[in-house]
């Protein structure tokens, strides 16, 4: 079992390149198969979702490969069948965005339900909405569900709830329907911006992405091209809070500056200060962290996805925080953890009350995802002593040489390859908590 071994680290000072967006990576992946021939992708990070969905891909017929410049080569042409590995789609959350994929090419696709971050329940209803709506049938079984479509037409769909992923999977498949589709009350991230382009440079009519109301009309054919992923957004928001974790100076690389302007805009509030020239953004720790009030909300609302780390972050606020997690209201589940460290932190109705300042000290936690993960080593960082984080396998479907990637900034963090041993437990205080 991996752990991860993180000291405290005053003043991390430096500089980090910001890799793709897993989450854009996920739906680029998906929608290459779409193309008629080869689609290269660049910036796809080598986490471990990214290795799954290349097995799942090369178990259809596809043809991918990663090249010596790290480019992504995806060609389709050799699809020969269309059902899924139920265990393989469940190891991650996205493998229904082949629903959107390969339905209209296909008529028919199986596979199992989505797995990735189970931090709360997270229902797939509005996808099911707007497919069944472009003409798709549902039939789910015990482990795995099926979708088929004689031919997808294109539909007016009005999305009960703003979610990307509804959004992103309902271009895929309206992409190459017949006749216009009309998404409304859309997901405006980033990563639905990135799909869209993306399939716009393979041939596809898609208008009004990055805005709540997207216009796609079905073409009958896509063809290859070239497309760089974004950066992450997500990843670059956790390193800019290091900073202020840990009293340094941060600069991220090659980010979209635009895509983080509601989580800057909220930190400088609490205290950090900020230099954006160029795609960099330099965090800089003015030694106060503010007490602060926080909702997250989907695009260009302050993510869900960087709650985790400005919750170890304002643990060291003087004051009371509060925190309401609008998107998932019971992700949650990096608070036990913290408290653990130390950390005064009270949860009620989708809701934390974090008093700060704590001290936080060494013990061992457990990721159980990606978010929970950074924000563990966050918390690491600024506890006395030396903390052991479990579940490393979480925070590698996310980051890609996450622990290079903070030993380059000073911080004492290393990947430990064997089991937990009586004393590295002993370091950390002498109590193994059940995980
Ligand atoms: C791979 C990927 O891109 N993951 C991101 C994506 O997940 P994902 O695409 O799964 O999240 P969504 O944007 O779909 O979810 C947003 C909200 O809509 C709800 N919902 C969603 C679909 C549905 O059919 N019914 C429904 O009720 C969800 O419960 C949630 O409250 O966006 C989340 C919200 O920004 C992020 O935390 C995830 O990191
Ligand atoms: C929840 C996340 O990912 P996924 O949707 O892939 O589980 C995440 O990236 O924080």
């Amino acid at each position: 079992m991996k752990w991860l071994k993180v000291e405290q680290t005053p003043q991390l000072q430096g500089s980090v390149k910001i890799p793709g967006s897993k989450n854009s990576s996920l739906a680029l992946l998906a929608a290459a198969c779409l193309a008629d021939d080869t689609v290269i992708l660049k910036g796809i990070p080598n986490i471990s979702d990214y290795r799954v969905i290349c097995e799942i891909v090369k178990e259809m017929g596809v043809e991918i490969e990663r090249d010596t410049d790290d480019a992504v080569h995806i060609n389709s042409n050799k699809i020969f069948h269309t059902t899924i590995d139920p265990k393989k789609s469940s190891s991650f959350r996205t493998a229904y965005y082949f629903i959107g994929a390969l339905l209209s090419k296909f008529g028919k696709v199986s596979l199992g339900y989505p797995g990735g971050d189970n931090f709360v329940s997270r229902p797939i209803d509005q996808h099911i909405k707007a497919l069944e709506k472009m003409g798709a049938k549902f039939t789910f079984h015990e482990d795995y569900y099926e979708v088929e479509a004689e031919e997808l037409t294109g539909a007016t769909i009005y999305f009960d709830t703003i979610t990307s992923g509804a959004t992103i999977n309902s271009m895929l498949a309206a992409a190459r329907a017949k006749g216009t589709t009309i998404l409304m009350n859309a997901a405006r991230d980033p990563e639905v911006v990135d799909t869209a382009m993306l399939l716009n440079k393979m041939g596809a009519n898609i208008s009004g992405a990055g805005t709540d109301t997207i216009k796609i009309t079905g073409v009958s054919q896509l063809n290859g091209c070239t497309h760089t992923v974004i950066p992450d957004r997500l990843i670059a928001g956790a390193f800019l809070i290091s900073a202020g974790m840990t009293g340094g100076t941060v600069t991220v690389q090659d980010i979209v500056p635009e895509h983080l302007r509601t989580f800057i805009s909220k930190l400088q509030e609490i205290g950090l200060e900020f230099m954006v020239e160029g795609n960099t953004i330099t965090s800089y720790s003015t030694g106060k962290i503010r007490a602060t009030r926080v909702r997250t909300g989907m695009y260009p609302g302050f993510p869900t996805d960087v709650q985790q780390p400005l919750t170890a972050l304002l643990t060291q606020a003087d004051g009371k925080s509060i925190i309401s997690e609008k998107v998932y209201p019971n992700r949650f589940n990096h608070v036990q953890q913290l408290i653990r460290m130390g950390a005064d932190i009270k949860v009620r109705s989708g809701v934390a009350f974090i008093k700060g300042k704590t001290h936080l000290k060494s013990s061992v936690v457990h990721a159980s995802d990606i978010r929970a993960g950074i924000c563990l080593i966050l918390a690491g960082l600024a506890a006395e002593g030396q903390t052991a984080i479990t579940g490393v396998q979480h925070i590698e479907r996310g980051y890609e040489n996450v622990v290079e990637a903070f030993q380059s900034l000073g911080a004492r963090i290393t990947l430990q390859d064997s089991n937990l041993s009586h004393n590295d437990i002993e370091k950390v205080g002498g109590v193994y908590h059940s995980l």
